[in-house]
């Protein structure tokens, strides 16, 4: 047994993407939940120094099948690739993780012939995205009774997908956006929306080793702690007794707001959760029905 193999032996295997819009987000998610390692140069597995984990860095794309056959025990992944990859059923999602969204689209040139999907469906249409973009072509063909050679013709390209129209490779394609810049760069707009996307923290739906249930539930509530304390903030703020049915409206909290008895006579002391989005629209309208003393306070970590 080689090094590598007897040093894995044993440990959780937890799938990181290994280069890509995913990775350093997921790097952040390590670091807030304390899972250290050190990665060598140019080796993609790594021991978990204060866990029983081995992190494996691997394309994105791959993710999916490594989980879902059971070679690796956890993954984080988008789930725009568990279902291009057909590895929905074999995975499990535990945890949906807020970042990578994005959207997987039909999109056309904007000054071309072709301005529906009834009108591209029996052209030429360049993805990276073969599967999905199959599938959704086939019903299109079959709704339109095309057979044969009038069926859409659907062809693989690694990226930069975007410039196939131009490159006079397709007639309109299928991939991710997120802004649409990209898009709207190469002269292109949506036509339809074949699905919505994030990254997900995922394992196998039925090859989880039992060993393992209890790591995974304390990576689960540390990871799900990390995306918490970037969502919300600690407000505090002081206010007359009376007034607090109004600063409850305002300020419901995750569970229910903390109120404290202060030494000041009528006045009580409120701690609560708010979104952080939400903060600066939260304190004007707390000054507005007579709180004061009104700040809120970054969370380090939490567990929710
Ligand atoms: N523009 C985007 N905005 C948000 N998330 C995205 C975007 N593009 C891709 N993603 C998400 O990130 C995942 C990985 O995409 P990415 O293009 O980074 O893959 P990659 O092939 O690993 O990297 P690279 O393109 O550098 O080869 C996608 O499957 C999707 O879930
Ligand atoms: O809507 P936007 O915010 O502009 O993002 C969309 C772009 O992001 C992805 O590509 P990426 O940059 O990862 O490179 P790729 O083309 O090599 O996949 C996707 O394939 C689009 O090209």
């Amino acid at each position: 047994m080689s090094f590598l193999a007897e040093a894995i032996k044993g440990r959780l295997l937890f799938a990181i993407p290994k280069k890509g819009r995913l990775h350093d987000k997921c790097l952040e998610l390590l670091s807030g939940a304390d899972i250290q390692f050190t990665r060598m140069q140019r080796l993609d597995v790594c021991l978990v120094t204060n866990h029983n984990i081995a992190l494996v860095f691997l394309p994105a794309s791959d993710i999916p099948r490594f989980v879902g056959e059971g070679n690796v025990d956890l993954g984080i992944t988008g789930q725009d690739v568990i279902l291009e990859s057909q590895m929905g059923t074999l995975t499990k999602e535990i945890l949906q993780l807020g970042f990578g969204k994005c959207s997987l689209q039909v999109q056309v040139p904007d000054s071309g012939p072709i301005q529906t999907i009834e009108e591209l469906a029996g052209k030429k249409v360049v993805s990276s995205f073969e599967v999905l973009a199959g599938e959704y072509f086939a019903a299109v063909d079959d709704k339109m009774g095309f057979v044969g050679e009038k069926r859409t013709k659907i062809e693989y390209v690694g990226g930069s997908v975007e410039a196939a129209c131009a490159l006079g490779l397709a007639d309109g394609i299928v991939d991710l956006v997120e802004s649409g810049e990209t898009m709207r760069a190469a002269g292109l707009h949506p036509i339809a929306t074949l699905l919505k996307s994030e990254a997900v923290l995922i394992s196998g739906s039925t090859s989880t080793n039992p060993q393992f249930t209890p790591l995974i539930k304390t990576i689960t509530s540390r990871i799900a702690g990390v995306l918490a304390s970037n969502r919300y903030a600690l407000c505090s703020y002081n206010i007359l007794r009376e007034k607090l049915p109004a600063a409850f409206e305002i300020t419901p909290g995750r569970r229910a707001p903390t109120v404290s008895t202060i030494d000041a006579e009528g006045w009580v002391a409120v701690s609560v959760m708010v979104e952080k989005k939400d903060a600066a629209n939260v304190m004007d309208q707390l000054v507005a029905i007579g709180a004061e003393d009104i700040f809120t306070v970054k969370l380090e970590n939490c567990r929710v």
